[in-house]
């Protein structure tokens, strides 16, 4: 018997493990024909989420820029809230910029969809004060299953790989949100009478 399965049983599908590399059978991001042109800032989809929300006072504050293709690149400045050990990033922080970034991407395809599986390789230790420069792009879609990867610099956009994530976000439709968020965040987010801010909250194409 193993640990990790202590009574050997075969698990449901949901719950393996599921791979991070595209499929042979994949197929290759489209660009929406409407995404944000290259160099173009995407801000952020709703202003209370952790990791690009303007209203959060400790959240992240990540700012993405649409790239070439199905890309983007973003930056991150870690702050004190953000510490883990004295001075260092909390990996868990660093892995939230990853999670955000790759997050983004679906904005240029005009997809929603929300992270199913994410996988961080912490290569360097990341100081308070650090400019994180990140790096994301879709690998392929399978289906529902939308594969990227992404990397964090430190020392400049060119600087040392401090982190690296791959991920599968799986397409969902907008009642995942509707149905299980909490009542009053939803009702708040469905009033805004700013028809893009309503749709972005949940990045739906307005
Ligand atoms: C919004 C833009 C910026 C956001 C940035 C931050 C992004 C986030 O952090 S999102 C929040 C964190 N994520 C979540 O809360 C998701 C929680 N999980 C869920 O709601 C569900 O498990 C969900 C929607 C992912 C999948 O459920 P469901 O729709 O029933 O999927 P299901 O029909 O079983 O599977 C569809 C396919 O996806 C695959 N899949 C399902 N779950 C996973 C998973 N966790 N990992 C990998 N693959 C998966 C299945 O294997 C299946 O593949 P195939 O079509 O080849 O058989």
């Amino acid at each position: 018997m193993s640990a990790a399965n202590p009574t050997n049983q075969p698990r449901p599908p949901a719950q393996r493990k599921q791979p991070l590399e595209p499929p042979e059978d994949a197929v290759a991001p489209v660009r929406h024909p409407e995404a944000p042109a290259p160099g173009e800032p995407l801000g952020a989809h709703y202003g209370q989420c952790f990791g690009c929300g303007g209203e959060q006072p400790h959240g992240l504050h990540l700012s993405a820029t649409a790239g070439e293709g199905v890309s983007v690149t973003a930056e991150f400045t870690v702050k004190p809230a953000h510490q883990g050990a004295p001075g260092l990033a909390h990996g868990g922080v660093l892995t939230t910029a990853l999670d955000e970034t790759l997050g983004s991407l679906g904005w240029l395809m005009h997809v929603i969809a929300v992270t199913g599986r994410l996988e961080t390789d912490f290569l360097r230790p990341v100081p308070v004060g650090t400019v994180l420069h990140l790096e994301a792009h879709v690998t392929g879609v399978h289906g529902r299953k939308i594969y990227s990867t992404a990397v964090g610099r430190i020392g400049g956009p060119d600087g040392e790989v401090a982190v690296r994530a791959d991920a599968v976000f799986i397409e969902v439709k907008v009642e995942h949100f509707i149905d299980n968020g909490r009542d009053e965040e939803i009702e708040a987010a469905m009033a805004d009478p700013d028809q893009v801010r309503r749709a972005r909250a949940f990045e739906v194409n307005p």
